[in-house]
């Protein structure tokens, strides 16, 4: 089948906000290629050797790519592409040049492109996100695998603020907590909080291609067959307590979402919020605080911010 790439120029700040554009859009998955990650590169533990030299790259700026196929009206994709980038400078992004430009593909080099792109990766301590076409076994018993299909929804597991909240996760789950995962996308949060020995999982999105692509990635994880996955806006309408619910959605999605928690959250309940852009720290940071949080721990990679905040106790 013959597809169509689709490349938008942009900035660091406005990567999430214009992948989230082309997946709303129809795209069957995006590839950020974006130099601020590359430069902010670090070892993930002490002792990793990091060959920079074998990361492929973008020199300055971010291009966020996208494919459709033959069947999308992409004359008509485009100027509401294009419209729709223009538009996030009203929520103070930088979108940089916005140039969105367009190309044919055969389905065989997209699939290279992926297969190319993508390889294991030491995420955090104890994560590895592994593309489902790798045949990799964990190098020792404390790594644990994230199995995903990365062409299908947002979260390869490798974008800073994914890793924020892998991280996050890392340093919260002790084992059998109920867990709501607020804009699942791939199902990465998921398949992690299984791993990490979570109790129920219950994953949302508003998108139905998300849907339907965590279910599928939740398929390549034994572990993490059991998460519920459902379309869905933020938290509205769903009364399942939990005592850790995750999101990693942009900043101005997250400030409604923050009173949804709150009544679903038990006394020492956390709430783990990513995709928070250096500016809008203060904004998430005081939202938090207003409902009644405490900030427990911020996390920095890049510009990005993870926040792990606590619904406190009466004993507080
Ligand atoms: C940045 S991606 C995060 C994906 C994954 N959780 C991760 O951490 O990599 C944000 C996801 O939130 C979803 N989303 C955006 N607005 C939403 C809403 N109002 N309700 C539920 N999900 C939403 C998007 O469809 C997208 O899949």
């Amino acid at each position: 089948m013959q597809w169509t790439e689709i490349a938008v120029t942009t900035t660091n700040e406005a990567v999430e906000a214009v992948s989230n554009i082309l997946m709303e859009a129809g795209a069957t998955g995006t590839k950020i290629d974006d130099a601020a990650d590359f430069a902010a590169l670090q070892p993930t533990f002490p002792g990793e050797l990091l060959d920079k030299s074998s990361v492929p790259h973008q020199e300055s700026g971010a291009v966020v790519t996208a494919y459709y196929p033959a069947t999308v009206a992409i004359t008509e994709l485009v100027p509401d592409i294009t419209q729709r980038v223009q538009m996030l400078t009203q929520f103070g992004l930088n979108i940089g040049s916005g140039a969105v430009l367009t190309k044919p593909v055969a389905e065989t080099d997209w699939a290279t492109a992926w297969k190319k792109y993508y390889h294991p990766v030491r995420v955090t301590r104890y994560l590895t996100v592994v593309p489902s076409w790798e045949d990799y076994q964990p190098t020792d018993d404390a790594e644990k695998l994230l199995v995903l299909d990365p062409g299908m929804a947002f979260g390869t597991g490798t974008h800073p603020t994914t890793a924020l909240m892998l991280q996050a996760l890392e340093m919260t789950v002790r084992g059998g907590e109920t867990i709501l995962d607020v804009g699942t996308g791939s199902g990465v949060l998921s398949i992690a909080a299984k791993q990490l020995g979570a109790g129920d999982i219950y994953a949302y999105d508003v998108d139905q291609i998300a849907v339907d692509a965590a279910k599928a990635n939740l398929d390549l994880n034994p572990i993490a067959k059991d998460v519920h996955v459902a379309p869905n806006d933020l938290l509205k309408g769903i009364n399942q307590s939990a005592d850790i619910i995750v999101a990693n959605i942009l900043a101005e999605i997250l400030v409604p979402l923050i009173p949804q928690t709150w009544p679903l959250l038990p006394e020492h309940g956390l709430f783990l919020s990513s995709g928070i852009i250096a500016d809008k720290y203060p904004l998430i940071r005081d939202n938090l605080v207003k409902t009644g949080f405490k900030i427990i721990q911020t996390l920095k990679r890049g510009d990005w911010y993870g926040i792990i905040a606590e619904k406190p106790g009466a004993d507080d």
